[in-house]
């Protein structure tokens, strides 16, 4: 099976670990980030339109107001029709407080007109103007007087036929028992824009008595839309149904002229691109659109206003800044990643090392099969409680086979040395004579080698005898073995006396026969020797005070070269032969 390093084991599926969360973190981050940027773009679009839309309502609130108060004012006291001196304080008043409310005027069916008034652009001045004061049908300027309501008879203002039945909010709302809206048009003379309210009054018989008209300029909408401070390169628009604008973020204007007639700008038409791909999108509704080559989120919402009123309001801003305002969270998200995938990475490698490490120590502790190297192993390898665990009970049988190991070699040296002892015993009594504790026959071939033969190099003179007891049986019959074997003894004794320790060789080849061996000693000295043991043991008293003799073969040879013990032996034993034939008790050589 393939093998693993534990730290391997250990860094390789951790690094895998964090390869995958990093890469998995990323595409969740930035996919996350993408969604993100798609909401924020859209949230933020609808916090604009939400603030849009409560501006637009409080903005036109007053308008319908203030029609539906003067309609049901009418409705609960039409005898106010016959005197409009009333009506005309409460227009005056109605209007003041709000700059965009243009006029608020009553027209009556038999004719009469009043209208509080004011231009719809800047230098605006609230006046009076009535045409039922002289003559019907006539239109005069009064000035304002806050005790009478209408004052002095304004002299500019010149006379000029005027019938309001005539007038489109008067007639659009006949009929209705509701306020109806008019059509948005430009103010005749002024760069604005107004919307109209008008409302019908009754008589119980549901004759027709007046109708009552509130209109108010927009061009504070659109003033108030170039205000808002909205992303770069994004747009605001109100616009009606059919795309006629009323109120845009941008400079351009809401109307031109052409070919002599006042037209209002539409976003089909428009000369702002953006404007003219809102236009393509009128629907209720978010869009992506593409325009350039970059992308952009556009959001078209329509306002409502009681009594059948819609406009539509757009809000398109570009995507590229939704997502440049959310690239630094995308690049904290790769650089928590990156710190994720590291963090994760080093926590590997540090487990690798607190794990692997010792382990690895241990591993090359076990593996060289010393048990020094694993008795060196440090006290403490680990931070991990099991590992120095494992350490410690290696280290424990290490130190108790060491124990053993030393113990056993020491009884085997113990024993060695017994064996030793005992087998130079063996070796001495295999070569030795048990009775005489001269040589033995073996003795005397292992001595001869050494002294003589082929283990000695330097080759001397060598002189072997060949001696024998004399009419040993007759001894021994007559005093018995054991005085025999005392005799024995002694005459091993008296051998031994006159050889040199060491140097020459005493044996007992068998029986009451025994060997000398002298080496580097000329014949004469040996005979010298021999007769030295002759006259021993003659002095020697034996058992009822017998003496023994003995007779002597003598075989010398010059050199030791190419000399053997056997033909030694033959030839000293010849000469033995000869001692014994010529009498015994005889040196022979
Ligand atoms: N007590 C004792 N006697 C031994 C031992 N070995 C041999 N003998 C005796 O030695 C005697 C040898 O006798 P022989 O061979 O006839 O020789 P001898 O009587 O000495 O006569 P010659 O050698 O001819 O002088 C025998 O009686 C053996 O029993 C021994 O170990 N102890």
């Amino acid at each position: 099976m393939m093998s693993v390093s534990l730290r391997r084991l250990i860094i390789v599926p951790f690094f895998a670990l964090a390869l995958i969360t990093g890469i998995t973190m990323y595409f969740v981050a930035t996919t996350t980030m993408s969604n993100i940027a798609d909401k924020v773009g859209l949230q933020y679009i609808h916090e604009v339109e939400s603030r849009v839309q409560e501006r637009v309502r409080s903005f036109m609130s007053p308008l319908l107001r203030i029609v539906e108060v003067n309609q049901q004012s009418f409705l609960a006291r039409p005898n106010e029709l016959n005197d409009l001196s009333k009506a005309a304080i409460r227009f005056h008043e109605q209007g003041m407080p709000y700059r965009q409310m243009t006029f608020i005027s009553i027209a009556t069916s038999d004719g009469r007109y009043l209208t509080s008034v004011q231009p719809p652009v800047e230098n605006r001045s609230h006046h009076i103007a009535t045409n039922f004061v002289h003559k019907p049908l006539t239109m005069e300027g009064f000035e304002y007087d806050p005790m009478v309501g209408i004052g002095n008879k304004r002299q500019q203002d010149a006379e000029f036929t005027y019938d309001p039945r005539l007038r489109p909010f008067y007639q659009s709302a006949v009929g209705s028992k509701v306020p109806v809206w008019g059509e948005i048009e430009r103010y005749y003379g002024y760069d604005a824009l107004g919307a109209t309210l008008s409302a019908a009054i009754y008589d119980d018989n549901d004759e027709l008595l007046a109708i009552t008209a509130t209109s108010v300029a927009l061009n504070a909408l659109d003033e108030y839309l170039k205000s808002l401070e909205i992303v770069d390169g994004g747009y605001l628009f109100l616009a009606e149904g059919s795309g006629d604008l009323i109120a845009t973020s941008s400079d351009t204007e809401l109307f031109f002229t052409q070919d002599g007639e006042s037209k209002r700008a539409n976003l089909h038409e428009h000369q702002n691109d953006f404007f003219r791909l809102a236009g393509d999108h009128l629907e209720d509704g978010s869009y992506s659109l593409s325009y350039n080559g970059n992308e952009y989120l556009y959001y078209v919402h329509p306002v409502n206003f009681e009594y059948g009123e819609t406009w539509l309001l757009g809000v398109l801003i570009p995507e590229a800044y939704h997502e440049n305002l959310l690239s630094d969270y995308n690049r904290s998200s790769v650089l928590i990643t990156l710190g994720l995938f590291i963090f994760i990475s080093l926590l590997g490698a540090l487990i690798a090392w607190y794990i692997g490490k010792p382990i690895q120590l241990l591993s090359a502790a076990t593996s060289n099969k010393r048990l020094e190297s694993i008795q060196a192993l440090p006290e403490s390898i680990s931070s991990v409680k099991e590992i120095n665990a494992l350490n410690q009970g290696l280290k424990e049988m290490a130190d108790d086979l060491s124990d053993v190991m030393h113990n056993l070699e020491a009884k085997v040296a113990e024993r060695t040395i017994l064996l030793q002892g005992e087998n130079e015993t063996l070796l001495e009594s295999s070569i030795k004579d048990e009775l005489t504790n001269i040589y033995n026959r073996r003795g005397l071939k292992q001595g001869f080698n050494r002294v003589v033969g082929v283990e000695n190099e330097q080759k001397n003179s060598v002189t072997l005898v060949l001696c024998d007891i004399d009419h040993f049986k007759v001894f021994n019959d007559k005093y018995g073995h054991s005085e025999g074997d005392q005799a024995l003894i002694k005459v091993a004794e008296s051998l031994k006396m006159y050889s040199r320790a060491g140097v020459d060789i005493v044996a007992r080849y068998g029986g009451e026969e025994f060997i000398l061996v002298f080496s580097n000693m000329s014949l004469d000295h040996v005979l010298e020797r021999l007769n030295g043991i002759r006259q021993e043991l003659k002095n020697t008293e034996l058992a009822g005070k017998e003496r023994i003799t003995m007779s002597f073969g003598v075989a010398h040879h010059e050199s030791s070269d190419s000399m053997q013990i056997e033909d030694l032996i033959n030839k000293a034993d010849e000469k033995l032969y000869e001692a014994k034939n010529g009498g015994r008790n005889k040196i022979v050589s």
